[in-house]
């Protein structure tokens, strides 16, 4: 049993592939277990005190599809006693009104189950309109956007996961 569980969802691997980068940054697979969220169940969460959250923007403001699927499950988990750190990815020019939208919904649920967020981002550096991510001038979790900024990716999970090791005291 490793010390993080991280839990992802993805539709056409962008957010899969930084979920790899964010595991490879903790320490690797004797740190983080990845979970895909088809494959997770309820009880997967109970499993962890330390929580990653994964999750791209899709349709204009939605969550992607596995993750959509799943969240009414949110409500059945109890995070009380858990640290819970959040990350997507989206496209701040193409959809600029609704950039981070998905961790912004799933934040706000988790948090109502007791969940303790960290690692907030900042939103400089990012030109968009509109976020349900966004906590007056910090983002919910680290926002990458491999559409229009991939280049500022590797530098920006390095930065946040250092930033969430010292946040989750590991
Ligand atoms: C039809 C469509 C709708 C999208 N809607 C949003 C959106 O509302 N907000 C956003 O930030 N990104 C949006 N995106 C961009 C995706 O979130 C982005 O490409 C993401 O990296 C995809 O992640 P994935 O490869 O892990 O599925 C959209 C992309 C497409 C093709």
């Amino acid at each position: 049993m490793t010390q993080i569980g991280m839990f992802f969802g993805t539709t056409t691997g962008k957010t899969a592939e930084a979920a790899e980068k964010i595991q490879e940054a903790f320490g690797g697979e004797d740190v983080v277990t990845l979970i895909e969220i088809p494959d997770a169940e309820n009880d997967d969460f109970s499993s962890y005190n330390f929580l990653l959250i994964g999750c791209p923007t899709w349709d204009i403001g939605e969550l992607q599809s596995d993750w959509d699927a799943f969240f009414p499950n949110l409500d059945s988990i109890d995070f009380s006693g858990k640290k819970v750190a959040y990350f997507g990815t989206g496209d701040q020019v193409g959809y600029a009104d609704n950039y981070m939208d998905a961790i912004g919904m799933i934040e706000a649920k988790i948090s109502e189950k007791g969940g303790q967020t960290v690692g907030y981002w900042s939103t400089d550096g990012y030109e968009f309109d509109g976020s349900k991510a966004d906590r007056g001038g910090k983002f919910c979790g680290l926002a990458l956007d491999e559409d229009n900024q991939s280049e500022l990716s590797d530098e920006r999970i390095e930065a946040w996961v250092a930033q969430v090791k010292t946040e989750f005291g590991i």
